[in-house]
């Protein structure tokens, strides 16, 4: 094995680097090795930095997803870093060839914040109100809330869309709680979002530790592992892929281990979501089910969700006019 620093890669924003400096904090800890931090600027960065959106980049409906996570899976597999730290809500669900998420580390708090003008919470703003995102999934669900918000498409980092706010060009944003917490922007927040208004996406609030499949690294990280971090992405994950085979609806999943009925048997718990690009329709389901079979669960309650109609949520209401 190579005695030289464990090489950390992480993406160039604040968020990222924190995320890669907490990671490497903790193989310190835990590996007793030395650590590297080393930023691999990606696409999208320098899209962001020359003024280049996303849509140019990478073609509408493709998303910001790829382009983070290609470049610092490419330094993975080059073998330039030895980890690759990831927000997990940002990997595709197909599992990644040649790598593997060795250690999902104690999971944030999941649930999605609003940061608003005068202190105010979604409830008290005023109907005809200006809230950004820029996420399919937060704009559907701020539709159903029926309070007549109008929801404004909003990219950059999270300094930002909070920035936004603070110039008065929007009312309020929604962002998730576990980004603002991590580069200690919490005490901007006005309202955390219930997970009955609003499920967060699956994955939120957890970080990947992805390296090569192939190397010893793989056991060691593995002790950064949180089971049940780990149980519930896992769950959220095959609901959002399982739901991926069968729809492109907006989809929101939250799990969680809750102690069960025989102390030594933890449940899972799981609420989904998917809702048509309005939030005027939506299918919402809950399971629960064996911690030791996340995944079953998951696919399960994303099945049902199928059944029930989740494929069909953008589908033109019967008498509308068919499209051109
Ligand atoms: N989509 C970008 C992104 N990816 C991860 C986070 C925050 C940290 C997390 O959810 O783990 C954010 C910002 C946000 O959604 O507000």
């Amino acid at each position: 094995m190579s005695a030289g620093p464990v090489r950390v890669g992480t993406r160039r924003s604040l968020l990222a680097t924190t995320q890669a400096s907490h990671v490497a904090a903790l193989v310190r800890e835990h590996l007793g090795r030395d650590t590297e931090l080393v930023e691999i600027t990606t696409d999208g960065d320098r899209s962001q930095a020359d003024g280049t959106s996303f849509t140019e980049l990478v073609g509408p409906g493709a998303g910001a997803t790829g382009i983070f996570v290609g470049a610092l899976r490419e330094a993975l597999r080059e073998g330039r870093v030895d980890v690759a730290v990831h927000s997990l809500k940002d990997l595709p669900t197909e599992p990644a060839e040649g790598l593997v998420v060795a250690a999902v580390p104690p999971r944030e708090d999941p649930r999605d914040v609003v940061v608003a003008r005068d202190g105010l919470t979604l409830g008290e703003l005023p109907a005809g109100s200006r809230v950004g995102t820029g996420s399919p999934r937060r704009a559907a669900q701020l539709h159903a809330l029926g309070l007549g918000l109008e929801v404004v498409g909003l990219r950059g980092n999270i300094d930002t869309r909070i920035g936004t706010v603070h110039s008065g060009e929007l009312d309020a944003v929604v962002l998730a709680r576990a980004g603002l917490a991590r580069i200690d922007r919490m005490a901007e927040v006005t309202e955390v979002l219930d997970p009955l208004q609003m499920l967060p996406a699956p994955g939120q609030g957890a970080l990947a530790v992805e390296c090569r499949a192939d190397d010893p690294l793989a056991t060691e990280l593995a002790g950064l592992d949180d089971a049940a971090s780990r149980a519930a992405v896992e769950a959220e994950r095959a609901v959002l892929a399982t739901l991926e085979g069968g729809c492109s609806a907006p989809v929101g999943a939250l799990a969680e281990v809750v102690e069960g009925d025989d102390p030594d048997r933890p449940e899972l718990w799981v609420r989904a979501v998917a809702l048509s690009t309005d939030g005027g329709l939506s299918v919402r389901r809950s399971a629960s089910g064996d911690v030791a079979d996340a995944t079953g669960v998951g696919v399960r309650l994303a099945t049902e969700m199928l059944e029930d109609g989740a494929a069909h949520l953008d589908d033109p209401a019967p008498g509308d006019a068919p499209p051109p």
